[in-house]
């Protein structure tokens, strides 16, 4: 739409919720944000009849009387799990059938960054954020619904045969490649985050409640050092406070593919404390690399695990060491639901 039309739509935004264009997003999302922490009280006892927000162009989710809220104009049918900051619910539009899923986030809890950084992405890697409505003290993110994760899937199959386990690594690193070119840093990268469609041949990143916005150095504007993710698949940098980028994702999305090829997460068979000092101080946990998986397999962990996020490989250096692995074990013939295969515990 023109300028014109979206920045009516985000000045009459207070109080309605309104059809815009992504790309304003964000700013509105910060003073949300701000009021939030401000009238902290209000907030908390907010009229539930505020319903403010933005959903973005889409024919399937209608705002009716520029209203969009639970229960009339939508309606959650079931839970579906705790994503970041709130919980994930199947949920469906009452005028047009159309599903989609909702995470509700208390306001107080709500980061603009998951708008801000998200509303300008447009991937077939990423699944699509449909638009954020506040309902009295919660705010809700509308996304498209996927029929179930990648940790779905490992925990139904124990292990992943080391071809699929490579083909979703190649499509998790070329959705990091599209984040490093909108300078964006998803900072939990897991397979809970990791979508996957009807039939499992492809993968989607999702929840970018952790994400931050790099500068052109590829480096975290945030300047918060607080330790964002999920700590088995926490980047050194990350548990060291140091400063953190795109290279945070690379190192995560390597502890996915040793989840994915062993079972189980890297770190937890080893250790049951916490596991900050561990990563910082430990050597990466490539004597975890499966010994019946391939030579090139191996040294695509082997780079995507370096400490240092200077000599770790990118986002796209290592999807062509793992599309090269990809080939070497013969393409992806493995499909995608099959027999259980037990975990690979301490050799
Ligand atoms: O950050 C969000 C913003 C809006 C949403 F609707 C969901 C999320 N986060 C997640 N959703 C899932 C998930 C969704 C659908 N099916 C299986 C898992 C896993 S994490």
């Amino acid at each position: 739409s023109s300028l014109g039309d979206c920045s009516l739509a985000l000045a009459g935004l207070r109080g309605v919720v309104s059809q815009a264009d992504p790309c304003y997003a964000g700013p509105f999302f910060k003073d949300v944000e701000r009021e939030a922490r401000d009238n902290e009280d209000t907030c908390l006892t907010a009229d539930s009849e505020c319903n403010e927000g933005t959903i973005f162009y889409n024919e399937k989710i209608q705002p009716v009387d520029s209203e969009y809220k639970e229960g009339s104009e939508y309606i959650l049918s079931r839970f579906i799990k705790d994503g970041s900051y709130g919980e994930v619910y199947s949920a469906q539009d009452v005028n047009t059938g159309f599903r989609f899923a909702a995470k509700k986030i208390a306001l107080k809890r709500f980061s603009s960054e998951e708008v801000g950084a998200w509303s300008t992405l447009r991937s077939p890697c990423i699944t699509e954020l449909f638009g954020v409505v506040r309902e009295g003290p919660n705010v809700v993110l509308l996304m498209e619904e996927k029929s179930g994760s990648l940790s779905q899937l490992i925990m139904e199959r124990g292990r992943l045969p080391e071809d699929l386990s490579l083909h979703y690594h190649g499509q998790v690193l070329t959705a990091l490649e599209y984040l490093v070119k909108k300078k964006v840093a998803h900072l939990d990268i897991k397979a809970d985050n990791v979508l996957l469609s009807e039939d499992g041949r492809d993968s989607f990143l999702c929840d970018f409640g952790h994400a931050e916005k790099l500068d052109n150095q590829g480096l975290s504007l945030s300047n918060s050092r607080d330790m964002k993710g999920t700590e088995t698949h926490m980047a050194p940098e990350i548990v060291k406070g140091e400063p953190r980028g795109a290279k945070a994702d690379v190192w995560s999305s390597c502890c996915m593919l040793l989840h994915m090829l062993n079972g189980c997460q890297p770190w937890t068979r080893y250790y049951t404390c916490r596991l900050y000092l561990k990563i910082a101080n430990e050597p990466p946990p490539i004597g975890e690399i499966p010994c019946d998986c391939s030579p090139l397999t191996a040294e695509v962990l082997k780079a995507g695990l370096q400490k240092d996020p200077v000599k770790r490989l990118s986002a796209s250096q290592l999807k062509e060491k793992t599309d090269r692995a990809l080939k070497e074990v013969g393409g992806l013939t493995s499909s995608v639901q099959g027999p259980y295969t037990e975990p690979l515990y301490v050799p």
